[in-house]
């Protein structure tokens, strides 16, 4: 992560977004939510200066108005935040793809091999460190896949298939212009009268709820891939409640948010063993951590920042797993595994990991997926892992779910 600039921007005037650019909408187990009426971005700006940013823009909050958008992967990077003064409860609309099969081209970059490549090295690296003090215990390596399409890329029915799953939260979030949108980034002006660069996915990982004092996390780290079988399904799921590398992986995300949040709370419990959850092409280790806060007041999007970057995408410790991993991906991660979420005006609200996500923009589409390395992960397992979790995004794109898991070499 780069050093910290502690800067706040003017505040930038209001802006009439279209329909389709929405500045941010949420739908899944909390229900759907987005902002409506007048908005405003917030001033944009590193984490340290958040809660300055927050309190400023509250205190001017109508009743019934919203904060919500997304904070970047890296502490020290900008955010994007909106606020709005209507809040809209109105579900996303079930929409269908165009009829004419789109033409894409999939470009992974890194390659599934260089990937694992990463990963081996990010073990290496583990292993020379394993005698300091604070050794690196885990760090989780992302790939991308860099899409192009023929044709402008219809999001309202793209986010309308991811909210198929119900037991995710799919959302948009309307981004700032790219400062490097790179060569494969193509709008089409001619029909995309906005070319908005928007952040799209579902996410099934909450990273807080806040609701008055009471505050839940549901962290997930530890994965299996489902299967159409329904046998073969059961037993992804009950090999992964018994591995001992994922119980690891887990753990240090569960203890990461316990002792984050311990100063800020008058209880905190976790359950001692993780459950199994799942979505629909994943399954994941998680554990509800609930807590009741001192200051009942402070803003979810506040504690989302306190949490945030976890183990579950960043690593163990934080800043040394953050440091490599900009060493090790050739991408940067901008607003994937950063966190999207809603505050309303009384603090209550919710954020969510922003992981299983694409950055959209015209005809241009990339997607992220991560995985989380400790000793004991096997390089090609990972590789499969990650090319597994782009599964939601490519079905909600017409794509073949597993075009990105490499085929096993034995
Ligand atoms: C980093 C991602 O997933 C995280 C969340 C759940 C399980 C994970 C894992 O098992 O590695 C990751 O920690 C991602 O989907 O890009």
């Amino acid at each position: 992560m780069t050093p910290s600039r502690h800067r706040v921007a003017p505040s930038p005037a209001p802006v009439d977004l279209s329909a389709r650019t929405a500045p941010f909408l949420f739908q899944g187990p909390d229900g759907a939510i987005g902002a409506t009426g007048t908005l405003h971005p917030l001033p944009r700006g590193p984490l340290a200066t958040l809660p300055d940013r927050i309190s400023r823009a509250m205190e001017g909050m109508a009743p019934t108005g919203l904060i919500g958008g997304a904070l970047p992967f890296d502490r020290d990077a900008d955010d994007c935040l909106w606020m709005a003064d209507q809040t809209s409860r109105t579900p996303i609309a079930a929409r269908t793809q165009p009829e004419i099969a789109p033409t894409w081209t999939v470009t992974p970059e890194p390659s599934a091999e260089a990937y694992a490549e990463a990963v081996q090295q990010a073990l290496d690296l583990m292993k020379n460190q394993a005698n300091l003090p604070q050794p690196l215990r885990k760090i989780v390596l992302a790939r991308t896949l860099a899409l192009v399409c023929d044709q402008v890329i219809p999001v309202p029915s793209v986010l309308a298939r991811l909210c198929q799953d119900a037991s995710v939260t799919a959302f948009q979030v309307a981004l700032p212009p790219s400062t490097d949108t790179g060569p494969d980034t193509v709008t089409d002006t001619a029909t995309d009268t906005d070319g908005a660069r928007l952040l799209v996915g579902a996410s099934p990982e909450l990273l807080v709820r806040k609701s008055g004092a009471q505050i839940l996390s549901h962290p997930l780290a530890g994965s299996a891939r489902r299967r159409s079988d329904a046998a073969q399904d059961r037993a992804a799921a009950q090999a992964l409640t018994a591995s001992a590398k994922d119980l690891r992986e887990h753990a240090i995300v569960v203890e990461f948010i316990l002792d984050t949040l311990a100063p800020h709370c008058t209880t905190l419990t976790a359950p001692s063993v993780p459950e199994i959850t799942s979505s629909a092409t994943m399954w994941h280790l998680g554990t509800p951590i609930r807590g009741e806060l001192r200051d009942a007041d402070m803003p979810s999007v506040q504690i989302a920042g306190l949490l945030h970057p976890t183990p579950a995408v960043c690593g163990s410790p934080r800043d040394r797993a953050a440091q490599i991993i900009q060493q090790l991906e050739p991408v940067a991660r901008d607003f994937y595994a950063g966190a999207v979420g809603w505050t309303a005006a009384n603090g209550d609200g919710a954020w969510y990991v922003s992981i299983r996500c694409a950055e959209i923009q015209g005809r241009s589409a990339r997607l992220y997926a991560g995985a989380g390395i400790v000793p004991g992960s096997v390089p090609a397992q990972e590789a499969a892992e990650t090319g597994a979790k782009f599964a939601a995004l490519l079905r909600a794109l017409g794509l073949p779910h597993d075009m990105a898991i490499p085929t096993d070499p034995h």
